[in-house]
């Protein structure tokens, strides 16, 4: 779901605030992409992925990626967050030829009464997010096989509260996955479960230095993504 995103659009508003360069282009699993750079607040500035934006192709190229790498551990079935972790979830599945999928939600729907909840812990946010996961879906995840799927992976805090809650319903992770990680605290957020973390590309934080959006230094990628050669 990207920890932090209502609040990155309700600090954006709209119009969107692009900030030079304007555009920042990563990397997706081999297929290079233009993220608009839109300007956070005075110091800050983020490279924005709209999964939901990006059409039915990306959709594919994303789902399809995702599941080369996930293949060979043999998942029994695939968690995304809601909401941008949703067209990941049914994009990984659809490769995977798996039918069902299960979402943890951000907000109680009104057939969640008694979910499982874990807090999501972010350390940018002040506001106490949770995730949310509808007990009718336990024997989904009891004794299975499990891949979580993102959007971003930043702070690391919804997939770590994430891997705790399907923990919880006594599900073993195998991999999580995401089409970009973000900086660098994801690293320090997962701990022991950061090495589980399969990603298709990665970008940077930006600061504002002279009306321009520079990238940080301390958040690029650490470890370069293996690319599978095309
Ligand atoms: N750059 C980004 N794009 C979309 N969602 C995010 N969540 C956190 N960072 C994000």
């Amino acid at each position: 779901m990207g920890v932090g995103l209502d609040r990155i659009l309700r600090t954006i508003g709209d119009p969107l605030r692009l900030i030079a360069p304007e555009f920042y282009d990563v990397d997706i699993a081999g297929q290079v992409t233009s993220l608009p750079m839109l300007q956070l607040d005075d110091q800050r500035a983020i490279a924005l992925l709209m999964d939901i934006e990006m059409g039915l192709a990306f959709g594919d190229h994303v789902g399809r990626s995702l599941a080369d790498g996930f293949a060979a551990l043999k998942p029994d079935i695939v968690v995304g967050s809601a909401t941008l972790g949703i067209p990941v979830a049914m994009d990984v599945s659809r490769h995977l030829e798996l039918d069902k999928y299960v979402i943890l939600q951000k907000s109680p729907k009104f057939h969640l009464a008694d979910a499982l909840e874990e807090p999501v812990r972010s350390i940018t946010t002040d506001e106490q997010q949770r995730l949310l996961l509808d007990r009718r879906q336990i024997p989904l995840l009891q004794g299975r096989r499990v891949v979580i799927v993102d959007d971003v992976i930043a702070t690391g805090a919804s997939m770590s509260a994430a891997m705790r809650l399907v923990r919880r319903a006594g599900a073993k992770v195998l991999a999580v996955g995401s089409i970009l990680t973000e900086g660098n605290s994801w690293r320090e957020a997962l701990a022991q479960d950061a090495g589980l973390v399969h990603r298709l590309g990665h970008i940077p934080q930006f600061r504002i230095i002279d009306g321009e959006a520079r990238m940080d230094p301390a958040s690029v990628d650490e470890s370069p993504i293996k690319r599978p050669r095309l």
